[in-house]
């Protein structure tokens, strides 16, 4: 009895790309689906309920940052991160192997674990697999990732074959680590960087341990979105297609759907709230910087084709003041704007996957949004 498991409802015809269930303990979902991401129990500036609004279904939390902050001990003594932060649909925590690489000015990883120190104080850590799976059995988050290195981009053969061995025998240790196998599902992580070879043999290892679901990892590290299509295009058909297939870090418009095409059901990025913060919407017709001063007197909607309720309610004009005022309310409609973009565009990617036309839907979508100008 696994927690999380995945239905193939169809292949679009035209694309290749996956409609699918994903079954949780905190309810269904349809896939591709967008993840929004609560590194600290929350979506900055957005309620529970405004996501419910939006359509959000999972969000990710982080493993690395709540065991820092508040501590794991605190959020087990809640109920868990559901009670905690009051989010009773899906809930996805990383094991927090990228955070280690990526925040903390890493000191020494061997076959045990990763030493390093807490980028908030200094104080020396140490993360192991098993320690990394008692967190997330202790956050009680409906899918926990195995913990990994994600190798710094660009890597050399010898770095990523030792790394892709020794994550692999770390995701078998992660299997035996996790005590709530029946309501907590742990997905592996497929590493390889830019070597097929090494591709191959990192989903032949973790494939072999059987694991309800896999992640892509390892990039959208800095590499071109041309390496990391191709990564997915030979990456993705060598992972089973009853069990769902995450891309890690991913990310902006054009890379949602192009992960589509390629065999991805769920994505996750920082991007929508991140750039909200300093003011850059998404929009069906490109990014809009709203600190520009053209739009000091434009009293439309951020998105003229976007139905959220930002858009309904409030004016670029406005949304521009409180922005340059720094007003917190400003970056709230942005971000609730922004996340309600990626999550509009995860159902027109399913419905043209329903249709048999997502290569059709890409061509217009970048050619409104500019992604195809030089
Ligand atoms: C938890 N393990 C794990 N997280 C990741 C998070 C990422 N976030 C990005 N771009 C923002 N790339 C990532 C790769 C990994 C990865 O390879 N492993
Ligand atoms: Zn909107």
């Amino acid at each position: 009895m696994t927690a999380v498991t995945y239905e193939l409802i169809k292949v679009c015809k035209q694309s290749g790309a996956r409609l699918g269930k994903l079954n949780t303990p905190h309810g269904t979902f349809e896939t591709p689906m967008f993840m929004p991401v609560g590194t600290l129990a929350t979506v900055k500036t957005i309620s529970p309920e405004e996501l419910k609004e939006m359509g959000a279904g999972v969000i990710l939390s982080n493993t690395y940052h709540l065991w820092l902050r508040p501590g794991e001990d605190i959020v087990r003594a809640a109920g868990g991160l559901h009670q905690f932060m009051n989010w009773d649909q899906g809930i996805l925590t990383d094991s927090g192997g990228f955070q280690v690489f990526s925040l903390s000015d890493l000191r020494d990883i061997t076959e045990e674990g990763v030493h390093f120190r807490n980028h908030l104080n200094g104080e020396k850590l140490f993360l192991t697999p098993e320690k990394s799976i008692a967190i997330q059995n202790a956050l009680g988050s409906d899918i926990m990732m195995a913990f990994d290195e994600c190798p710094p981009y660009p890597a050399s053969y010898d770095y990523m074959k030792a790394s892709v061995e020794r994550t692999s025998r770390w995701a078998e240790r992660c299997l035996k680590a996790n005590k709530k196998p029946e309501t907590q599902s742990l997905f592996g992580i497929v590493q390889g960087g830019e070597f097929e070879e090494l591709r191959r043999q990192s989903a032949r290892e973790l494939t072999s341990l059987d694991f309800p679901g896999y992640a892509v990892g390892g990039l959208s590290v800095g590499e071109p979105k041309d390496i990391m299509n191709e990564v997915l295009t030979y990456t993705t058909p060598l992972l089973p297609d009853n069990k769902p297939r995450y891309l890690m870090g991913v990310g902006s418009p054009d890379s949602l759907i192009d992960g589509a095409i390629r065999g991805i059901d769920m994505f996750d990025c920082v991007l929508p709230t991140r750039i909200a913060r300093n003011g850059t919407c998404m929009t069906s017709n490109g990014r809009l910087v709203i600190r520009n001063a053209k739009y000091a007197r434009d009293f439309g909607p951020i998105d003229e084709n976007c139905d959220c309720h930002v858009c309904k309610t409030y004016s670029r004009a406005y949304i521009r003041h409180l922005v340059k005022a720094n007003e917190t309310f400003g970056f709230r409609l942005t971000s609730y704007h922004n996340l309600y973009f990626l999550i509009k565009l995860m159902e027109c990617v399913r419905q043209a996957i329903r249709e048999d036309r997502l290569l059709d839907y890409r061509e217009a979508f970048f050619e409104q949004y500019g992604f195809n100008k030089p």
